[in-house]
């Protein structure tokens, strides 16, 4: 994995932090995530005190609603926002797919790091694949984007909701309540559950959510030496393909409430991008796709919002339940 600085233009750091402070959700994965920043940190600068204080947020406490209806995503980032902004931590690490496409005043998405397997895992304990699954199967997932997909191709299949963090969904599965899941095998991998993966889902047609996959480091604006100091932690690759996945999300006002994927990969200068907006039946979709050359955050920003044009231009805005953002 490649550890490229965000930029070289970055001043010297005069001074290495002596103490930084993660906050973190408290699920396990949430865990593992900060763990992996603090790990990562502890070898950049062994001299620091490293710590992680667990919060647990509102988005953490409703899950048995749905989220959109309550505010959505952004309610599992408020919380370490705030202790972010009582100067509590130093730093905030979160699943970059949460993170919404629109920074708070005053917060920044400071660092993204190398994106684990972006894609969707198929999960059963009786089926080798989606389409093994017999007439009426009952797949959980609780992902807008996984449900418009699944309703198009396999319209036999009876999608239900699945909510809660990954231990809890996989013991849904267990319990038998469900015949299948859709995860994100990067939550599974990190969790060590690789191996009850039964199939990766391609891209083409199950596309995954911007930024899912990677991690995202917040931290405040204004804070003197933070972004100097995460700096080596950032992975240029991922940051392009994030950031041109994050544009187009941006660009279509992107929530939890619209089925709405895009995922990127750039090497060589290269960058192919990939996106589609639908209705969550399944029944209409637009999708676009783009390749170019990509030498700077600029330019990958920039291919991200050709697509997003695209999008546009087919009459995506009619698939939105609020229409193209303001
Ligand atoms: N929406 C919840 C969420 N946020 C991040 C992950 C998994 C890890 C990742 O994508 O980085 C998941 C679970 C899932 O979608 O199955």
């Amino acid at each position: 994995m490649s550890q490229t600085p965000i930029s070289s233009s970055i001043s010297t750091i005069s001074t290495a932090p002596k103490r930084l402070v993660i906050a973190s959700r408290e699920s396990r994965l949430a865990m593992w995530q900060a763990e992996h920043v603090r790990d990562c940190l502890k070898k950049l600068y062994p001299q620091c005190d490293v710590q992680i204080l667990g919060m647990t947020t509102r988005g953490d406490q409703i899950l048995d609603k749905a989220l959109s209806k309550v505010g959505g995503k952004g309610l599992f980032v408020k919380e370490l926002e705030t202790a972010l902004e009582d100067g509590r931590a130093d730093l905030a690490v979160h699943s970059l797919k949460d993170v919404p496409m629109v920074m708070p005043e005053g917060f920044d998405l400071s660092c993204v790091m190398a994106r684990e397997d972006a894609h969707d895992a198929f999960v059963s304990n009786d089926y080798a694949s989606l389409e093994d699954l017999p007439k009426g199967a009952v797949v959980g997932t609780s992902s807008l984007r996984r449900e418009s997909v699944l309703r198009s191709k396999f319209p036999h299949l009876e999608i239900q909701p699945l909510r809660g963090n990954l231990d809890t969904r996989m013991g849904k599965l267990d319990r038998g309540e469900y015949h299948a899941i859709i995860l994100a095998a990067a939550g599974l991998k990190r969790l060590g559950l690789e191996s009850r993966i039964r199939a990766l889902l391609p891209i083409d047609p199950y596309t995954p959510a911007a930024g899912q996959g990677a991690l995202g480091i917040e931290t405040l604006s204004q804070h003197p030496n933070i972004k100097a100091w995460l700096a080596p932690l950032n992975d240029l690759p991922t940051l392009y393909a994030v950031s041109a996945e994050r544009m187009v999300s941006r660009q279509l006002g992107g929530s939890c409430e619209v089925p709405l994927a895009a995922y990127a990969t750039w090497n060589q200068d290269q960058m192919h991008i990939r996106s589609f907006v639908a209705s969550v039946d399944g029944t209409s979709s637009c999708l676009a796709s783009a390749e170019g050359s990509v030498k700077s955050l600029e330019d990958a920003e920039a291919l991200g919002f050709s697509v997003a044009q695209d999008l546009i231009a087919q009459g995506a805005a009619s698939l939105l339940p609020h229409g193209l953002p303001k």
